[in-house]
């Protein structure tokens, strides 16, 4: 097992292949999450960040920390508020025949013998590697000797008893924040299987939270007939938005609307309306289900392997940065510039780098850099065309952000309004070549939009598929305030504020980022 002493080893003098020097991640309180944003260099900042602190000299400290996450993790249920809510038996019968069948018009038989149902203490671990150090690439630990410490959370699914009787629900559907493939294909799934259920009153509620409140806007009557093909188009059948209406307002419409489930589609913004919609109807002692499914393309969210359109989004960004390197290639001296989106987080752009294999130089948020200088990007791009002749550079929009003005505006949720380092990055290497008398010729693409209005993908669509499915399974079983995701290919449910904490961003030390480096062969450029 490793120590204390791994971890705080100097930095060597100059870091191998331009990587930071390993250190091991403990986990942090959110305050120290969010100031350190996995940005800085600092060294091991030791283990009093915990909060509550972790006393690693009690010997009982690791079956501690297991209940306390176990708490942390455990899902709302209606149950907590409502003690004497009774169940009834599913109505979601995986064993089907045509209901028109005489013999079962008045419903599914339940005394089938087999289900296929979750049982509600079914498991899913959440980390799967055992680090036996803390000096291990990516290792994530909880105490200075990186012990291992299973962390379960709970499995998604149908369960066989259910908490609302499907002629009693009035569901709602709505779409938040910013497009993102897969919207289309997650509302389909999440009607075809209410209608499943037996649910006949589902409604879409028009551009995000706004439909709501804006008189103007009427709900959406969906069945499985109008959502059958909607999947074929990308976008949000419903419709998107940023801000709109207080939380307050929003459950008075509920109630106003007899809305008694909800499904709440959208990223960290969205998903801390949803916790606060779940609350609000708990202090109001309303039995509603609020189901979040993560919805964003810069894959930001806590905990999960991916989340839906992230694929399709890389998959897409082939697409420009091919266009960057034919032109780039085919220049003299061409120089290709791609900025995708991410906007705290640099997913996109990373797995973009890795898959098109034509990346020199990808610039993410999470790794700070400079653009002059001996070790900065512009004289890298010097040597570049000087040895290949050409050079494509992937850039993350919120990347470098410390090189151009703060307006400090904000767009309708709240979210900062960024400057563009596509444009900035593309001025400042046209400046730069001037200056040194060396021909260069600069070509700038910016496919933010073209990548977020595609339809999802194959892989795409099975996750959104499978999310969609348990969005219901999760909101019949009664829970609230969750959201589902995959963790290590498993689906499971999580309590919304353990997702949403702080946005997820690129591991500068994790095995992914080293293989980025390695692929564009870039070196360190801070
Ligand atoms: N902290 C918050 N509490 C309640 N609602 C929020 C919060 N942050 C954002 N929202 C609402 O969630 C919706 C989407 O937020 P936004 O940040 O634009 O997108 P995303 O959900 O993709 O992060 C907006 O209608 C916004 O008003
Ligand atoms: O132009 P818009 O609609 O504000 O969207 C821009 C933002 O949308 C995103 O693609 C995703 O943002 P959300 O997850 O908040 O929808 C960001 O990468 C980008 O900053
Ligand atoms: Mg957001």
């Amino acid at each position: 097992m490793g120590t204390l002493s791994h971890a705080i080893a100097p930095k060597l003098a100059v870091p191998c292949h331009g990587l930071s020097s390993s250190k091991p991640r403990i986990l942090r309180s959110k305050s120290t999450r969010t100031a350190s944003a996995a940005r800085s260099r600092r060294v091991f900042a030791g283990i009093k960040s915990q909060n509550p602190p972790i006393d690693f000299s009690d010997p009982d400290w690791k079956s501690k920390f297991q209940s306390d996450f176990e708490k942390r993790f455990n899902i709302p249920h209606i149950t907590d508020v409502f003690e004497d809510a009774q169940s009834i038996p599913s109505t979601f019968c995986l064993k089907m025949r045509t209901p028109v069948t005489e013999e079962f018009a008045g419903g599914y038989p339940s005394d089938e013998e087999w289900h296929g149902y979750i049982n509600n203490n079914d498991r899913v671990l959440l980390k799967t590697i055992y680090y036996s150090s803390p000096t291990s690439a990516g290792a994530e630990c909880i105490d200075p000797d990186c012990n291992w410490v299973e962390q379960w959370v709970h499995r998604a699914g149908p369960r066989e008893k259910i908490y609302f009787k499907p002629e009693e629900v009035k569901a709602a559907i709505v779409t938040c924040g910013g497009l993102c493939p897969g919207l289309n294909d997650v509302i389909r799934q999440i009607v075809i299987t209410l209608e499943i259920y037996g649910v006949k009153k589902i409604a879409g509620i028009p551009y995000g939270y706004r439909g709501f409140s804006d008189k103007d806007l009427a709900e959406m009557p969906l069945t499985r007939k109008v959502v059958q093909n909607v999947h074929l188009s990308g976008g949000s059948l419903l419709g998107v938005s940023r801000g709109g209406p207080g939380i307050s307002a929003i459950v008075d419409s509920m109630e106003v609307r007899g809305i008694n489930m909800l499904f709440v589609l959208g990223g960290n913004g969205t998903h801390a309306g949803a916790n606060a919609i779940h609350d609000e109807c708990r202090r109001r002692r309303l039995k509603v289900a609020v189901v979040g499914v993560p919805k964003t393309i810069d894959n930001d969210i806590l905990l999960m392997d991916k989340t839906f359109g992230f694929d399709t989004a890389v998959e897409e960004a082939q697409r420009a940065i091919n266009s960057a390197y034919i032109e780039a290639h085919s220049a003299y001296h061409g120089i290709g510039i791609v900025k995708l989106m991410g906007r705290s987080s640099g997913f996109i752009a990373m797995h973009a780098s890795l898959a098109s294999g034509q990346i020199d130089i990808c610039l993410i948020p999470e790794v700070p850099f400079h653009l002059h200088g001996p070790h900065g990007v512009l004289r890298h791009l010097k040597y570049l065309i000087e040895t290949k002749g050409s050079a494509v550079v992937c850039v993350a929009e919120g990347a470098g952000q410390n090189f151009l003005q703060k307006t400090n505006a904000k767009d309708a949720s709240g979210n900062i309004v960024l400057g563009d380092i596509g444009v900035h990055l593309q001025q400042e290497t046209k400046k730069y070549f001037k200056e040194i008398g060396i021909p260069a010729d600069v070509k700038y693409i910016d496919p933010t939009y073209m990548i977020r209005a595609c339809r999802a993908n194959a892989s795409d669509g099975i996750l959104c598929t499978v999310l969609g499915q348990n969005a219901v399974h999760g909101a019949f079983a009664g829970y609230s305030g969750i959201t589902v995701g995959i963790c290590n290919t498993h689906y499971v449910y999580l309590p919304i504020p353990e997702v949403i904490s702080y946005p997820r961003l690129v591991d500068r030390n994790s095995r992914m980022w080293h293989r980025c480096l390695t692929s564009t062969g870039q070196p360190d450029f801070e």
